[in-house]
């Protein structure tokens, strides 16, 4: 699809109201009365798991269980002590705001709404199918081996230094991340290297929330479950993120540095639904901007995945069908953000 739509930091800029500011939200935003935002959101803290001592074999242990308790009982955790330096992290949240503080002619060079660029300044998820447009606008930047160039070379020279550098420090993350799941769920790293696809493909999502006139009538980010194994995300100090457990949703406090960590669609296939792909969502406030940088781990598209034969028996059938990993995300492209985790229907 060509990008013909308007970015929402663009529309900002140029309102005929001036000022940098829209007065009102626009007809495209406003979501149906039944679905927004309820105001009330549960305070309770999520886990917040210090993973220094994964790398100790005596410790281990210990943090493999906070960490296996908090898979089980969220989904979604932070983690503080992780390894990736603070100066690497300072870098890219300012390497961000100079890419979206450009001016509309500089980002426009990278304007590109579709699923397979290597890099593209693109509005909401997919205006073509949504029936209103989230408040945010995304630079996302794929590496996909296999598929298309790795897009952190490509990007313009005023970020690219400081988003490879992250990138690499998340990576060494993610791994860590990624094999104390399955050793959590009584995987050995040795069978994890034999049975699950390797974490093969990063698409790095930075979403920009400009404040919004009036944030009951729309979100940032409407809910949706991501569909690769693991997201690792660094939000700012302005709240947004709420995740939902039973019918509550929680709202995700930001803390310094720390990155939230969240289980996706793969890992509640592979888990055989042990683990389960949190929803959540972002909502806007009338005063701040908020920018959160998301990376999306998963397998390389010709992967098959389907439940681990580690967790199935007679008595526990596969409830999932195999699903090769490029037609699940060529599916969640297409529909646009759905709710009620519906993007596993095509596993079910
Ligand atoms: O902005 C956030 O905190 C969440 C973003 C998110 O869920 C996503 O990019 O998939
Ligand atoms: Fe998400």
């Amino acid at each position: 699809m060509a990008c013909a739509v308007i970015g929402l930091q663009e529309m900002i800029e140029t309102s005929a109201e001036r000022a940098g500011q829209l007065q009102a939200v626009p007809d495209a935003f406003i979501r149906p009365p039944h679905d927004r935002s309820p105001s009330l959101v549960q305070e309770q803290q999520l886990p917040v798991i210090d993973i220094s001592d994964l790398h100790d074999p005596h410790l281990r242990p210990l943090v493999l269980q906070h960490i296996s308790h908090a898979c089980a009982h969220w989904g979604f955790f932070q983690v503080v002590n992780h390894g990736v330096k603070d100066e690497v992290i300072q870098e890219m949240r300012a390497a961000c705001w100079r890419f979206f503080n450009q001016p509309a002619s500089e980002r426009n060079k990278f304007k590109g709404q579709e699923n397979e660029l290597p890099v593209g300044y693109a509005t909401s998820f997919n205006p073509a199918v949504e029936i209103a447009r989230d408040w945010k606008d995304v630079l996302y930047v794929r590496d996909v081996p296999g598929m298309c160039s790795n897009g952190f070379n490509l990007l313009p020279e005023i970020c690219r230094e400081a988003f490879q550098q992250y990138r690499s420090g998340v990576d060494e993350l993610a791994k860590l991340l990624f094999e104390s799941i399955f050793e959590g769920l009584g995987v050995s790293i040795a069978s994890i290297k034999v049975k699950v696809p390797p974490a093969a493909q990063l698409v790095m999502g930075v979403n920009f929330y400009p404040p919004c006139p009036d944030p009951s009538l729309t979100y940032g980010i409407s809910p949706h479950s991501d569909v690769g194994y693991v997201t690792v995300l660094l939000q700012d100090e302005v709240p947004g993120l709420q995740i939902k457990k039973g019918e509550n949703w929680y709202l995700v406090k930001p803390l310094p540095n720390a990155f939230v960590i969240n289980l996706a669609d793969q890992i509640e296939i592979l888990s055989n639904g042990k683990y389960k792909s949190i929803e959540h969502r972002a909502v806007t406030n009338t005063d701040k901007p908020r920018m959160s940088i998301a990376c999306f781990y998963g397998p390389l598209n010709s992967a098959i995945i389907a439940p681990l034969t580690d967790f199935t028996s007679e008595n526990e059938p596969a409830r999932y069908n195999a699903v090769k990993y490029g037609d699940y995300v060529r599916n969640f492209y297409s529909k646009g953000l759905l709710p009620d985790r519906a993007t596993l229907n095509l596993a079910r």
